[in-house]
Order: structure tokens, then sequence, then C-alpha cells
């Protein structure tokens, strides 16, 4: 009885993320206060900064990215796609798939992304003419945008990985956002876990002590409330050497209505 009712929560939520609307979502989380570029306590460009730091440290490499959860965001993958020549960004939803491949097709897309990127080419202590060479270069490494389900223990179909595992993988704010629990998250976790080769890096980013968040207007998706502790306990229980452990706790005008979210965490790990 356990596993049918936990499969029952899980595709409830699943239902729930059939009313989701990516340009909302962009708006409430990748709009002012929380993507300010002009304020050092802003969330994105603490995530930016994340991202940067990991991938400059010198012992990640290899061919293959892959992107677990991307959503309708590329700020995850802006300083990973001068480290890889190949980028696979994943989602559950159409929408979301749709909404990647309108900016890599260069068509309509919800979101101005270039702020993120001119931070990115100014982290990288690079001049303004780097913001076409990224976009290019982004544009160039992400060779699909493909479905997955984190609670498969293949969440993305074969054919998609032939050379069998990714080298890195990068996912934000999607285990607790489709888990009822914190079982489940670790689960999911161990899913992606199987995509990743042995030594390869893992870099997670999520939401701490979030029960909710709003993914549309009226569109009110459960979150499993994590603290680090649950974190770095499911890392190791599916087999990971945590390497880094960053967390930022939101400025009170950080919570704008969206969440309930207190902190963001991220994670650098390595796969034993
Ligand atoms: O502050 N942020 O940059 C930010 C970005 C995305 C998300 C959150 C916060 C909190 N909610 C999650 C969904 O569980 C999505």
């Amino acid at each position: 009885m356990e596993g049918k009712c936990k499969e029952n929560e899980i595709a409830a939520i699943a239902d729930i993320y059939q009313s989701f609307d990516p340009a909302a979502y962009l708006q409430n989380n990748y709009t002012s206060p929380r993507a300010d570029f002009g304020r050092k306590d802003s969330i994105v460009p603490w995530k930016l900064a994340c991202f940067h730091r990991a991938f400059t440290d010198g012992d990640i490499s290899g061919e293959l990215l892959v992107d677990i959860g991307s959503g309708p965001t590329l700020y995850q993958v802006m300083s990973g796609c001068e480290v890889f020549n190949k980028v696979l960004l994943t989602d559950f939803l159409e929408v979301n798939r749709q909404e990647l491949k309108g900016w890599l097709q260069d068509e309509k897309s919800s979101l101005d992304w270039t702020p993120y990127f001119q931070h990115v080419c100014k982290l990288e202590g690079r001049g303004p003419s780097a913001v076409r060479e990224k976009i290019a270069r982004l544009r160039e490494v992400v060779k699909d945008v493909v479905p997955v389900n984190i609670h498969l223990p293949q969440p993305v179909s074969p054919d998609v990985l032939p050379q069998g595992k990714a080298d890195c993988l990068v996912s934000c704010f999607c285990l607790e956002s489709s888990s009822p629990d914190l079982a489940t998250f670790t689960k999911a976790m161990g899913h992606i876990s199987s995509l990743l080769r042995q030594n390869g890096h893992l870099l997670l980013i999520g939401a701490l002590e979030e029960s909710y968040y709003l993914g549309g207007p009226g569109v009110k998706i459960p979150v499993v409330p994590l603290n680090e502790a649950q974190v770095c306990a499911s890392l190791q229980e599916t087999g990971f050497t945590l390497i880094r452990l960053e967390v930022y706790t939101l400025p009170r005008d950080m919570s704008v209505g969206v969440d309930d979210v207190t902190g963001v965490f991220f994670v650098k790990a390595r796969k034993n």
C-alpha cells in the first residue's frame, strides 16, 4: 500500500505541474529583486558566483554536462558551457522544453538573459564583446532539450546518453519541488546519480525549508522542506562525497510572496 500511495502523491504533483507557467515563474524568480545585479545580496548573482567558482576550481572536466530539471532557465549552464563541449538540457514539462528551444533557436523567449550573460562574463574577467561569444558558445554546445522524470530509475531515455554517462550533472530546484517527502527526494537523487560517471561532479542548487512555491497565478506547488543536514545525509546515502556546501539566507525583501523559501543551498559533490 505504501508504494501505491507514494506513487499517487508523485502523480498528484505532476498533475499540478500541468498548470505551470514558465513566464510567470521567470517573472517571480528571475527579475528584480531576486535577480538584481546591482545588489551584492541578491540571490541570482550569488548563484552565478557559486557556479563560476565551481567550474573554475579546475577539478571539473569531461565531454558531457547534463542539466536535470532545467525549467525555463539558462543561468545554470552559463559557466559550465565554457568547460563542456556538449550540454543537454532536460525538463519534465513540454512548456519548459519549448521555452528553452525558443531561446536556442533565437526566437522569442520570456526573459532577456543578456544581463545574466553580462554578469557571468564579468565574473570571467572578459570584456563586453564576450557576451555575444558566450551566447554563441551556449547555442553551440547545447545539443538537445529532452524529457526527464527523476522518479524513474532511468530519468532520461537511454538513447539520449549514447556514451553512457554524463561527466557532470547540474540540477537546480528540481528534486525537492517534485518530491512529496524526503525519502522520495533521496530516491530521486539516486536516480539522477545513475546518469553520472564515477568521480563525476554534481552541482546541486535547492530550496531550504520551503513548503510551497507559485508555479503560476494560483498554481501552488508543494515542496518538501529541507535543511542542510538532510541534504548532506541524502548525498551521503546516494554515494556522493561533499566537496563544498554554501548557503544563502534570504534577506527579508527577497521574500516576495511567491514561496516560503528561507534559504538556498549550493552543493558541489563528487560521485564515489
Ligand atoms: O530566489 N531565487 O533565485 C529562486 C529561484 C528559483 C526558485 C526559488 C528561489 C525558490 N523556489 C524554487 C522552487 O522550489 C524556485
